[in-house]
């Protein structure tokens, strides 16, 4: 381990990211109602450009007039590329209730993209006196942003996670696929004349990891574009689990469940975490630093995996 300690993500449920247009209102209270941790209402891609304004608006007046309960409270801003941005962030600084926890930052490709955003809210919170400093999160979804994802990882203390885009990733990276996310019928090896399909995904989900561990953020899967397959769903949501993530977003709420369910550690795995921890308090006593579990060695890095594991259990359950 280097000197310098990795930080700690921030101790906050996020195993689900529920998103909805800011277009669409008539979603807000069933939003708000679901088990998501994470809302993200859309001023992005799901909104027309004829609906900016509207669905600014209107995300904006959800921050008063909604209970969001306890949870995370997140805008999805337009990107710097486009003429919205600036006034997406003026509008909801000044205007949106202190329920506004984060504003998530799409297609970033440098550093740089957060420095400006940062600068124009925090001139806007001293303005404004807002009480509660506005978090960031951002998504990965470009060339140059899976390229610059440790540069963006340390940009700025306000920054608390960040997601992989697949479909803009895809797009920007020139891949041949329309899916978002998924198994690509095309991206298989050949062994014996049998096809053995990989993720395609895999890289840039583990470098996303590697970032935001490095500078203490959440690393999180983004969409899983085709809501009627669930068996597909959970298969790209448990590999993303394997890799460090720690939630995936839900385009429909029929993938809620599905991600809470497997970004909570099951009953298995905490209980065989547990005997780990005391397998290893045993070895302590007895002066040994390794032992074994199941027949497996287990030794203090095994300390540090299975507390991985009953940490995200008991944030989860309180
Ligand atoms: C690539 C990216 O950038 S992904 C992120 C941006 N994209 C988004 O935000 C899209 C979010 N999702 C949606 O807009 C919608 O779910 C759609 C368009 C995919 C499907 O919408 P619908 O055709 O209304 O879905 P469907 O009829 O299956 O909805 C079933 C129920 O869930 C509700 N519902 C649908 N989407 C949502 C949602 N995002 N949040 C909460 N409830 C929802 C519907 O209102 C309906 O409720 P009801 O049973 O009370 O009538
Ligand atoms: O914004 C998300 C994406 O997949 O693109
Ligand atoms: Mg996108």
């Amino acid at each position: 381990m280097s000197f310098r300690l990795q930080p700690a993500s921030p101790a906050r449920p996020n195993r689900c990211q529920l998103f909805g247009p800011g277009s669409r209102t008539a979603l807000f209270e069933k939003m708000a109602a679901s088990a998501a941790d994470v809302i993200n209402l859309d001023l992005e891609d799901s909104v027309a450009p004829t609906d900016k304004d509207i669905a600014r608006a209107n995300v904006i007046q959800a921050t008063h007039d909604v209970d969001w309960g306890n949870k995370y409270l997140s805008v999805r801003i337009n990107g710097l590329d486009t003429p919205y941005w600036y006034r997406d962030v003026v509008d909801l600084l000044e205007q949106s209730s202190e329920r506004l926890d984060q504003i998530m930052i799409p297609k970033v490709g440098c550093a740089a993209d957060i420095y400006a955003v940062d600068a124009l809210v925090t001139a806007i919170e001293a303005a404004k006196g807002r009480k509660k400093k506005i978090t960031f999160e951002v998504i990965i979804e470009s060339a140059a942003g899976i390229a610059h994802a440790e540069e963006i990882a340390a940009s700025s203390p306000r920054l608390q996670a960040m997601s992989l885009g697949a479909a803009d990733f895809a797009a920007s990276m020139g891949m041949q696929t329309t899916g978002i996310g998924g198994t690509q019928d095309n991206y298989y090896m050949l062994h014996g004349g049998v096809q053995h399909w990989s993720d395609p995904w895999h890289w840039a989900q583990a470098k996303i990891v590697a970032a935001a561990r490095t500078h203490g953020v959440l690393p999180v899967d983004g969409p899983f574009g085709d809501f009627s397959d669930d068996d597909g769903f959970r298969a790209q949501a448990r590999r993303s689990a394997v890799l460090g993530m720690v939630g995936k977003w839900a385009i429909h709420p029929k993938q809620i469940a599905l991600s809470n369910e497997v970004f909570t550690p099951s009953d298995e795995q905490v209980g065989e975490a547990r005997e780990i921890l005391a397998a290893m308090e045993t070895a302590k006593a007895n002066g040994e630093g390794a032992t074994v579990y199941k027949g497996r060695l287990v030794d203090i890095a095994s300390i540090k995996q299975a507390e991985v594991i009953v940490s995200q259990f008991e944030m989860i359950n309180g």
